[in-house]
């Protein structure tokens, strides 16, 4: 019997004004155990034996060829010439990343498949090829650079040719339905660099309990940009990535390098109080706080901070209250290591 646990974190993307860019993978981890036992035996057509716990569990699908994990695992070993999971993959989901909430839910949950299928398929991937996979499925490197690899994170993805774009292109739906391409994924499709992080400065992520769909959040964002905003998000994004890692942690710098004008902006019609949120919390109203955005696509806040975590998360729930939106936070840090497969 082959066992093995996978351990993927969730992410927060953009940080401000790293639209598409920046990630930082946080310490909240998507488990899969996972036993590979002939013994056992399954109805699934694709050979799955499937259950979860956690956020997610009273919707997430416990077939393998719908749920996210398994269909893209299932993608992976298609394009690699495998047409099912061994007999009979167990597969127990521990999942406590919120879903549609701008932790990288989506983006842990297709890390996490790559892995599996990279496990159970003995395809011996590097994390590197099975980026390139992930970002077949999830084609924003910010949260599946984050997830794979783990810390503060930049990545680009590479410009395809005209074949590669076709490939990568083709509605989700049809790529990872059972009978889609079995076409290799393109090499080297994304490349990242890790900042450095300074490990006094904690993330509060606070949580509003409704959900936004990703791409409802994208499809409010405009077709085009001024050069104006292009140029305000490139100035405070280049700042950025030093500021976190100094030694000693500049709060206005980190807060004014955290303005966006590209995404939160066109946001605020989805998360009520958004703006106000933004613009209202600054080191000079709350002390330890060094910045603020909107994780991901949202409804989460995330805050940069290095002291009175408590207050500032309270302060923030007390202003959505007002919104008639109820939130949970938590206190978390980067997870440097990214995502991990522990044989056992
Ligand atoms: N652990 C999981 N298992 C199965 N599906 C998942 C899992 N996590 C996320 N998903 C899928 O991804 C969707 C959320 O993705 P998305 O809208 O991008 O939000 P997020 O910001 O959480 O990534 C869920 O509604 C679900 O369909
Ligand atoms: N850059 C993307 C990030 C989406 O992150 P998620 O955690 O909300 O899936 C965006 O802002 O749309």
């Amino acid at each position: 019997m082959d066992k093995f646990i996978i351990r993927v974190p969730a992410s927060s993307a953009n940080i401000g004004p790293g639209f598409d860019v920046l990630g930082i993978g946080l310490d909240l981890f998507l488990t899969l155990e996972v036993a590979v036992d002939s013994s056992l035996s399954t109805t699934d057509s694709a050979n799955c034996l499937l259950s979860y716990e956690g956020d997610g569990s009273e919707n997430v699908p416990l077939e393998s060829g719908k749920n996210l994990i398994t269909k893209t695992a299932l993608f992976v070993l298609r394009c690699n010439g495998v047409a099912e999971f061994p007999k009979v993959t167990q597969v127990h989901v521990i999942n406590p990343i919120p879903l549609g909430r701008g932790l990288g839910s989506s983006g842990a949950a297709v890390v996490a498949g790559v892995l599996l299928a990279n496990a159970v398929g003995k395809l011996g991937f590097s994390k590197q090829r099975c980026l390139d996979y992930c970002l077949m499925i999830e084609r924003h490197p910010d949260n599946i650079t984050a997830a794979m690899m783990g810390g503060f994170v930049g990545s680009y993805l590479r410009e395809l040719t005209p074949r590669e774009t076709a490939l990568v292109h083709q509605p989700l739906s049809d790529m990872l339905a059972p009978h889609g391409t079995t076409d290799k994924a393109p090499l080297n499709i994304g490349t990242h660099v890790k900042y450095n992080w300074n490990p006094a400065i904690k993330c509060i992520a606070i949580i509003p309990q409704f959900e936004v769909a990703t791409s409802d959040s994208r499809r409010v964002l405009p077709a085009e940009y001024s050069k104006q905003d292009v140029i305000f998000n490139l100035q405070r994004l280049a700042v950025l990535t030093t500021a976190v890692g100094a030694a000693q942690p500049d709060p206005q710098l980190i807060y004014n390098s955290m303005q966006d004008k590209l995404h939160q902006p066109y946001r605020k019609s989805l998360i009520p109080g958004l703006t106000e949120i933004l613009s209202g919390f600054t080191p000079q109203t709350h002390e330890g706080l060094l910045g603020i955005c909107l994780s991901g696509a949202g409804p989460t806040i995330l805050c940069l901070a290095t002291e009175n975590f408590d207050q500032i998360a309270e302060a923030i729930i007390e202003r959505f209250k007002q919104e008639k939106v109820e939130c949970v936070w938590k206190l978390l840090q980067p997870a440097q290591n990214g995502a991990t497969v522990e044989h056992l």
